[in-house]
């Protein structure tokens, strides 16, 4: 996936009008958004088509999709004819699991990011301890895009180390979550920001700070 800037906007908000307002203050910086739950739940999934059409944008719905395959299958299915360009499924359910949200994003002929360790204090317990092997089973899918934490770099680079050079990863956890997007950015491929953008008195200039 090609991002602008190398910056994603996960835009966490509760609705259209403040997810509108917040874009139109952006749009010169970013050309990715990362739809999470939050929005999804307050606006149905017509926003995603909304926000491409309005700033064609380029949509990733953060769905951590953690189901067993036939019903992994049925959530990438509606994603995806909603219009995501991508969609980010968690890895510790295994790669029947995995492989199920897969084959619909090779059918849309749209992307899959495989989540392996997550950013916040609680993934030491127990996705810490499974990301190296979530990360080779996803090597071994053929599996190119990744999710892997800002908040660690020793981390990062160990999953950087597994997946190769070629893979694309991106990053949550700068700014608030007290990850440095500079840092992040010398071993991932893009960085995923929320609050720090959306919560700013100044959206623009937060992104525009980022970007320096
Ligand atoms: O490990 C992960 C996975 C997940 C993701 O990106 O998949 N996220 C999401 O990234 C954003 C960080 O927001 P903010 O902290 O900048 O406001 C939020 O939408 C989180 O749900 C993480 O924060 N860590």
């Amino acid at each position: 996936m090609n991002i602008k800037n190398n910056l994603i906007l996960a835009l966490d908000v509760g609705s259209e009008s403040e997810a509108i307002d917040i874009c139109e203050k952006v749009k010169e910086s970013i050309d990715t958004i990362k739809i999470g739950y939050p929005l999804a739940l307050a606006e149905g999934l017509e926003i995603i088509k909304k926000l491409k059409d309005k700033f064609g944008f380029k949509v990733i719905c953060d769905f951590k999709v953690a189901d067993i395959d036939a019903t992994n299958e049925k959530i990438c299915e509606e994603t995806f004819k909603a219009g995501a360009d991508a969609i980010i499924c968690h890895g510790f359910v295994g790669p029947d699991s995995v492989q199920a949200c897969l084959d619909v994003a090779n059918k849309y002929e749209k992307e899959l990011f495989l989540l392996t360790e997550m950013s916040h204090p609680g993934a030491k317990k127990f996705l810490q301890p499974a990301a190296d092997e979530i990360a080779k089973m996803g090597i071994k899918m053929g599996i190119t895009n990744y999710v892997a934490p800002a908040t660690r770099l020793d981390r990062l680079q160990d999953i950087r180390n597994i997946v190769g050079e070629d893979a694309y990863i991106i990053s949550p956890g700068v700014g608030k979550q007290g990850g440095d997007g500079k840092k992040t950015l010398e071993i991932s491929n893009a960085i995923i920001v929320g609050r720090s953008i959306y919560e700013a008195e100044n959206p623009k200039e937060a992104c525009e700070n980022l970007l320096k």
